[in-house]
């Protein structure tokens, strides 16, 4: 284990390359880095003309101390003198606002040149670094921090505070070398007074900037979590967990009172030091007097070389005010170099390494161990071997958590191995060109995701040259094309953040047809059609299967029916490969793990009644006179052919939603209304579950306010999640990474069930729910469920129609209406020309 250790920190936690070691970037190379010639250009222009507008002062006094001299000694003065005077203010404006106006210009426009290079190479580079390197290091929101706070903090140094910092040192110098010129006695005895004024101020000043950090750094933590609320609303809503949030927003919002104060009164000591200006002017007045009457000087003299030497001060003064904003900057410059130089282990940009033609697809795992970088001391997979010939279909079964979808991240190098190596066609990935091998693999993920784009540019993600032709074919053989085409915008409608606007079983479809545009040598399905309705999921799986042909497969699924056909059959239990074969082979072997699976899944297909009765539930206990202990089940189908062809459907309702339910229900509004009051005390299940970027213990906890420690055990226990979470390094506090990206599928299933469980809830709510579970943890969680079903209303959607066998009424919904309902005997008893019949009849046949 140590070396297993010493090994992840090789990977992982030290930087990939020595360019990462530099020092932190200095100023001045945090000023031309991103900088071409123009810009050098541009900045060379800007200076001269922050050196012309920082010499305006000077030259107004210059003119000034004549044009008053003038008017002490008024016999001597004629027009023709006003007349040059005035002349030399105009000639005065206009150079210096020319020069001003190089400043502003030149300054800001190669901020703007500059900047927007930095931010397209910072996120380059973040595209660029590897899986594991976002799991350990880099949380989403530092990234959008840093592409927002940290560039914007760059160009205003660059657009702003350098120009400002130029002109008014530059007006510093200046200035005093005119007072000095203009009556050096008074300047030589003014000057040294002057830093009264600027030490309290920019003493107060640098306490202000960083009293005001810290401000920043309370409302961004305040931020961040009005963030993660709003990424996770509906769970939020779901659990009624406002106030929760209101709570611990104002808690982190706690400091920002004392903080405020401390504003306040050194905002106050900076501007209240300003007063010092009233005492320098009295001594330049009680001192300029002297010299006038003493030495003869002339009153105009005094006045300019007074004005001169105070507006040298606050230029002073108002440059050093630009200096703290170096610091931040080049903190932000050196946060953004160190990513665009970070080279990653992984480096989709490297172009190096070998590629093959033509690509056989043969595949070999040679005694892997895998540890997710986030969890060095889990092991994942161990002493993982696996070999698949090429075209052959491979299927991977195994409980939840048990490795399956590691093997994918692994192929598609989203992480290297500890030990042991991954061979294609008899290469080791590593030595492999990685867009190469990636480009070589179409993966159809568990959660699939979808980009805030229309639907065909998110079918052209595949094959980014792909003509229109190519993408409806794609759809077509993803069985998608259908739904498609009756969206009034058809390829051309959006499909929301990350797909939300889209159910669960279209985004899987999209993403086939994303899959299958790409024509890849190894396809990678990942649960892929696990959202989808029997009869959807027949015709996608039969173009699967046509799509396999010719090209190595690699199939995860928990349904053991869609993998009876492939070549191989593996079964791994806790990243380890315990037994494979074909199908008949396996099932040959009675006793052994795959034989009982399948044993199990055809008890829970053909007889719901079987396996609850087997662990001791009483399904009568469900049946309740009282419409607020009604169980519902939802069959949500794809039967188009059932409504006509030519019938209009409208985005919205070719989702299944909430909203239909309640329009569907809209004659029933009492119910309705009983069941919204009731529902805010309710439990949500759904699969795409928000996580926030918590423990596994909090996220539980979210279930119920003051939970105890037993309670959560509890909940999670008959979740079938404790023997997980206890096997874990920090128990209930590991944490689940970003949206749980650090859970598998079931996992985090199990966990919103625990959740769930805990909130002991009025209405239970349950949107497949269990789809992501193994048929075991399926069956246990299904025990679970019914028992805190009991004495409450509880709503099921469900494709897996074992799921939903026992409830008192089975609503069939196509289209956003109600085609059937009733309870499963009656549906059954509606023979073939029934919907739930048809759909029950083809789960019956998959399984047998
Ligand atoms: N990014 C990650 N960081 C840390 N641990 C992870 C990460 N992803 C997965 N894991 C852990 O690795 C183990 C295997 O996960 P994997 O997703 O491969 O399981 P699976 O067999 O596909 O499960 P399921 O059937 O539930 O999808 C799990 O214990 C999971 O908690």
């Amino acid at each position: 284990m140590e070396n297993l250790d010493q090994e992840m920190n090789k990977s992982f936690s030290e930087p990939d390359s020595s360019e990462n070691e530099k020092a932190p970037t200095g100023l001045l190379r945090m000023l031309f880095q991103h900088a071409d010639w123009r810009d050098v250009v541009l900045m060379a222009l800007g200076t001269s003309g922050c050196f012309i507008d920082g010499l305006s002062v000077s030259a107004m006094m210059l003119v000034l101390s004549r044009l008053m001299n003038g008017y002490a000694s008024v016999s001597s003065l004629t027009l023709a003198d006003v007349n040059q005077y005035a002349l030399a203010f105009v000639y005065i404006a206009i150079v210096v606002g020319a020069g001003a106006f190089l400043e502003g210009f030149c300054w800001g426009r190669t901020a703007e040149r500059q900047s927007t290079r930095m931010r397209t190479k910072y996120l380059k580079a973040i595209l660029r670094q590897q899986v594991g390197y976002f799991d350990t290091t880099l949380e989403a929101s530092r990234v959008t921090t840093s592409i927002s706070i940290d560039t914007l903090n760059i160009q205003g140094i660059l657009s702003e505070k350098i120009p400002n910092f130029i002109t008014n040192i530059w007006m510093f110098i200046a200035a005093e070398i005119t007072g000095m010129y203009i009556c050096w006695r008074l300047a030589i005895v003014v000057v040294p007074a002057m830093f009264l004024l600027i030490l309290p101020g920019s003493f107060y000043g640098k306490q202000l900037s960083s009293n005001e950090e810290k401000l920043q750094e309370a409302y961004a933590v305040a931020g961040g979590i009005a963030e993660q609320a709003l990424s996770s609303i509906k769970t939020l809503h779901s659990y009624v967990g406002e106030e929760k949030m209101v709570k611990r927003f104002s808690t982190a919002l706690g400091p920002t009172l004392i903080l405020g104060i401390k504003q306040g009164l050194l905002k106050g000591m900076v501007f209240g030091s300003m007063g010092i200006i009233y005492a320098i002017w009295a001594l330049l007045s009680w001192y300029g007097s002297v010299l006038v009457i003493d030495k003869g000087i002339k009153g105009g003299d005094i006045l300019s070389a007074g004005v001169c030497v105070v507006y040298g001060g606050f230029g002073l003064g108002s440059s050093f005010m630009n200096i703290k904003y170096f610091a931040e900057a080049s903190i932000s410059a050196a946060v953004i170099s160190e990513m665009i130089d970070r080279i990653p282990a992984i480096d989709s940009t490297d172009q190096q390494g070998t590629t093959t033609s033509p690509v056989k697809g043969e595949l070999e795992f040679k005694d892997v161990d895998f540890a997710y970088p986030s969890r060095p001391e889990s092991l994942v997979l161990r002493r993982f071997n696996l070999k698949v010939k090429a075209c052959q279909t491979v299927g991977l079964v195994g409980r939840s958590g048990s490795g399956k979808s590691t093997v994918i991240n692994l192929l598609e190098r989203f992480y290297d191995p500890i030990e042991g190596e991954i061979l294609l066609d008899g290469i080791c990935i590593k030595s492999l060109q990685l867009n190469w091998l990636r480009r070589q693999m179409g993966l159809v993920s568990q959660e699939p995701i979808l980009f805030a784009t229309t639907i065909r540019e998110n079918i052209l993600f595949g094959k980014e040259d792909a003509t229109g032709e190519e993408i409806e074919e794609a759809a077509k053989r993803a069985n998608a094309h259908d739904f498609i085409t009756q969206l009034p915008k058809g390829y051309d409608t959006l499909v929301g953040q990350l797909g939300t606007q889209m159910s669960g079983g279209q985004k899987q479809r999209i993403s086939i047809a994303r899959a299958l545009l790409r024509e890849p040598k190894i396809l990678l399905l990942d649960e892929a059609t696990s959202s989808l309705d029997s009869h959807s999921e027949k015709a996608v799986q039969e173009a699967l299967t046509r799509a396999s042909v010719g090209r190595t497969t690699i199939i995860i699924a928990h349904r053991l029916s869609t993998l009876r056909d492939a070549d191989l059959i593996v079964v791994i239990q806790s990243g380890e490969v315990t037994e494979s074969g074909s199908h008949d082979q396996l099932i040959g072997n009675t006793g052994g793990p795959y034989s009982v699976m399948v044993q199990l899944q055809k008890t829970l297909v053909v007889d719901g009644k079987t396996l609850s009765q087997s662990q001791g539930t009483n399904s009568t206990t469900l049946v309740s006179p009282a419409m607020t202990t009604e169980k519902t089940g939802l069959v949500v189908t794809s039967l188009r052919h059932k409504e006509g062809a030519d019938q209009q459907v409208d985005e919205e309702d070719s989702r299944p939603s909430w909203r239909h339910l309640i329009q569907m229900n809209a004659p029933e509004w009492k119910s309705a209304l009983m069941g919204c009051i009731g529902a805010l005390l309710n439990g949500l299940i759904q699969p795409m579950l928000a996580f926030f970027q918590e423990t596994i213990k909090e996220n539980i906890a979210y279930g119920k306010e003051n939970a105890t420690e037993a309670e959560i055990i509890q909940a999670a226990t008959l979740a079938n999640i404790h023997e997980f979470i206890s096997s874990m390094k920090d128990g209930y506090n590991t944490y689940c990474g970003e949206r749980g990206v650090q859970l598998s599928g079931g996992q985090k299933q199990r966990i919103a069930i625990a959740r769930a469980i805990l909130k002991n809830p009025a209405i239970l709510l349950l949107d497949e729910a269990t789809s992501a579970l193994d048929l075991k943890s399926e069956a246990l969680v299904q025990d679970a469920l019914e028992k805190t079903m009991v004495g409450r209303t509880c709503v099921i959607v469900a494709h897996r129609l074992s799921t939903i066998q026992r409830s008192n009424r089975i609503s069939v919904i196509d289209n956003g209406r109600v085609i059937e309902e009733g309870s499963h005997d009656d549906l059954l008893a509606k023979g073939e020309e029934g919907a739930y019949f048809s759909l029950f009849s083809l789960q019956q046949q998959a399984s047998k």
